[in-house]
């Protein structure tokens, strides 16, 4: 259950607009707990692949994202968070677009994200908390104190995708990147439960022209004018 007085930062956004870069960031700055929403959807379509559960079969998937064993813990020196799922470590194939369009499809059933909610809302804990995905500040965490959504156009996102994957060694053609992130973007956008959208009370920050650097001090701006910090 949900500490009610620990103080959250949603941060929620489109494929590749930055909000995990500056999730981490703000947690890192600050010393608060983080919530890489988007990562626990990962895990249950990985697990479900890993299973061979049908993405049709909403029961099956409902129950898997239920029980997902799954550990965070912390990375050694210089490297990021290790996730153990079912007594695995999970590697870096959680992040390719194939996961993520998997993730991406499941978290359109209802069952799946009420089965994902109150893990995440344990999150939660003191000092504060920053939790970045699609719906954290519009169904996860309502009564945040600082919520964000970022942006950016389509185009800067398929770039940012292809220099990340670049400076992996791999090279990826930009336009069907555009397209996956065209295609995820609808079906996060239009889904009926829990679209991918800006709280009502949401900051709108578009980062097509701010570097990685603006986008943080914009928002610890708000953090500050919030009293948080
Ligand atoms: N403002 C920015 N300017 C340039 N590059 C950026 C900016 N913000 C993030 N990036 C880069 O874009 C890539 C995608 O960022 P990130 O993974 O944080 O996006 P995301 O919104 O969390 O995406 P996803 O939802 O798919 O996980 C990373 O390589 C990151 O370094
Ligand atoms: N709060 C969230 C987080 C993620 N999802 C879904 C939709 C995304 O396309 C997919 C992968 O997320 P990513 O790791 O790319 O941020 O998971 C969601 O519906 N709600």
């Amino acid at each position: 259950m949900r500490e009610t007085n620990v103080p959250v930062v949603t941060i929620d956004g489109p494929s590749g607009s930055g909000k995990g870069t500056v999730a981490a960031l703000l947690a890192k700055e600050f010393d608060w707990h983080l919530l890489d929403s988007g990562a626990l959807y990962r895990l249950t379509a990985l697990a479900a692949m890993n299973h061979d559960v049908d993405f049709s079969d909403e029961k099956s998937l409902e129950v898997l994202a239920g029980h997902l064993d799954v550990q965070f813990e912390p990375g050694g020196e210089g490297e990021t968070l290790k996730i153990i799922l079912e007594g695995e470590r999970v590697g870096a194939n959680l992040r390719t677009e194939e996961v993520g369009a998997k993730a991406s499809q499941i978290a359109a059933l209802p069952g799946v994200r009420k089965a994902l909610l109150q893990r995440q809302q344990d999150f939660a804990e003191a000092p504060g908390l920053v939790a970045d995905g699609r719906d954290m500040g519009t169904v996860v965490f309502p009564q945040a104190n600082v919520k964000v959504y970022l942006t950016a156009s389509a185009e800067e996102r398929a770039k940012r995708r292809q220099n990340q994957l670049q400076q992996k060694g791999i090279d990826a053609s930009f336009d069907q990147l555009l397209g996956d992130i065209i295609a995820r973007d609808d079906r996060d956008m239009n889904r009926d439960v829990a679209p991918l959208k800006p709280a009502d009370d949401a900051i709108v920050l578009d980062s097509t022209r701010l570097s990685i650097q603006e986008v943080f001090s914009r928002v610890v701006d708000v953090m500050r004018q919030n009293g948080l910090i």
